[in-house]
Formats: C-alpha cells, sequence, structure tokens
C-alpha cells in the first residue's frame, strides 16, 4: 500500500479539459484533489499562464515507480511533448511524495526537489491538506511561510473551474 501526492500543470492549449483527464485517469486510485489555481509561469517566464492543481492518491498495488508510470502514461494521453525544459506542456503531472521514500535516483528524485520552493505545488497542497510535511522538510505551512511574497502572489484561486464534475 503507497500513498502519493501528484501535482498537475498545464498551459497549452484547454487547461482544464487536460487536467480532468488526468484526474479521470486516476479515477481508480484517487483520494482527493485540491482547487484549481492558475498562476503565473516560474522557470521560463515567457509562457502563458498555468493551471496548476494536486492530488492525493493510494493504491495497494503501486510503488514509487508504479506512481511514475502512471504519470508518464497520463502525459503521453494528453500528447505531450518534451521540448523546452520548463517550457509549455498540455499535461504535467510530477510525483511530489510517496509515503516517506527518498529517492536519488535522477529519473525519480523523491520528494521531487522542486517542491519547497513551489508555491505552485504547496498552496493547492495545503488546500487539500493543512497538516500536510514533506518529508526531510517539515510541515508545509511552514515551507510555504518562508516564500517570498513574489512567489505566491502569482497563485491565484479559481473557484470557477472544478477538476470533477
Ligand atoms: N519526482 C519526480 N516526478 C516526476 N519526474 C521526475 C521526478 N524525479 C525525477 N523525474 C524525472 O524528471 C525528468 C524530466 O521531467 P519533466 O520533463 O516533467 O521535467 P519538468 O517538469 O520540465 O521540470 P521539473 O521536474 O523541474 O518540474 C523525467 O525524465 C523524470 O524521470
Ligand atoms: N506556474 C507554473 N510555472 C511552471 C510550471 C507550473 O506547473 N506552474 N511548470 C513548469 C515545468 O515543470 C515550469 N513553470
Amino acid at each position: 500500500m503507497s500513498r502519493a501526492v501528484l501535482s498537475l500543470g498545464s498551459n497549452l492549449g484547454d487547461r482544464l479539459d487536460y487536467l480532468r483527464l488526468a484526474v479521470r485517469g486516476l479515477s481508480d486510485v484517487l483520494l482527493a484533489a485540491s482547487p484549481v489555481y492558475e498562476t503565473a509561469p516560474w522557470g521560463v517566464t515567457d509562457q502563458p499562464d498555468f493551471l496548476n492543481a494536486v492530488v492525493l492518491v493510494e493504491s495497494a498495488e503501486l510503488d514509487e515507480w508504479g506512481w511514475l508510470h502512471r504519470a508518464r502514461h497520463l502525459e503521453r494521453e494528453a500528447e505531450r511533448r518534451r521540448e523546452q525544459r520548463w517550457g509549455p506542456r498540455t499535461l504535467d503531472v510530477d510525483v511530489v511524495t510517496v509515503d516517506e521514500v527518498r529517492s536519488r535516483d535522477p529519473e525519480l528524485l523523491l520528494p521531487h526537489p522542486g517542491t519547497p520552493s513551489r508555491a505552485t505545488v504547496l498552496i493547492p497542497w495545503l488546500a487539500l491538506e493543512p497538516d500536510a510535511t514533506l518529508p526531510g522538510h517539515g510541515p508545509v505551512s511552514e515551507l510555504l511561510a518562508a516564500l517570498p511574497e513574489t512567489e505566491t502572489a502569482g497563485v491565484r484561486r479559481r473557484p470557477d473551474l472544478a477538476l470533477r464534475g
């Protein structure tokens, strides 16, 4: 049995449709889905805004590699093309954590190393799990409080958009 936190992002095409495709594809393992957020792009800033969300998933069969394969499968279903690093994409599914697993394999780094600095992951995660902790880093609420306002200001909740329904 393993429990994972996955982050979802899209900034090409029908962004909400791509996030919903991911959630539908995870329906057999889905525990909870966060609200949807419209977020200013980080990394490569000259690209469209993203929609971001986080989901909690659980499975009796999947280990951390199983979750990575599920994530890659969903990206392929969204016809994601790997071009520019941090560039525009129809669907990005990252494995944020799997239980307390730590991994230094470059194909599967756990917890995902971008997490402590990404308001686009921390804010949706916290909305879903106010007591969440990032293994090796501490409470998600503290990580978020430590980010500069410039990082958090670009993350706006979109109550008019829902992942399900
Ligand atoms: N925890 C993880 N979740 C998803 N991919 C990971 C993880 N750790 C390492 N990877 C590897 O990262 C590689 C690049 O993934 P991807 O193209 O989604 O990166 P990116 O989304 O552009 O950047 P970032 O990973 O910083 O968000 C993949 O080959 C994948 O195997
Ligand atoms: N706001 C935002 N910016 C990004 C995102 C993302 O999910 N949200 N993902 C990226 C590549 O992983 C690059 N930049």
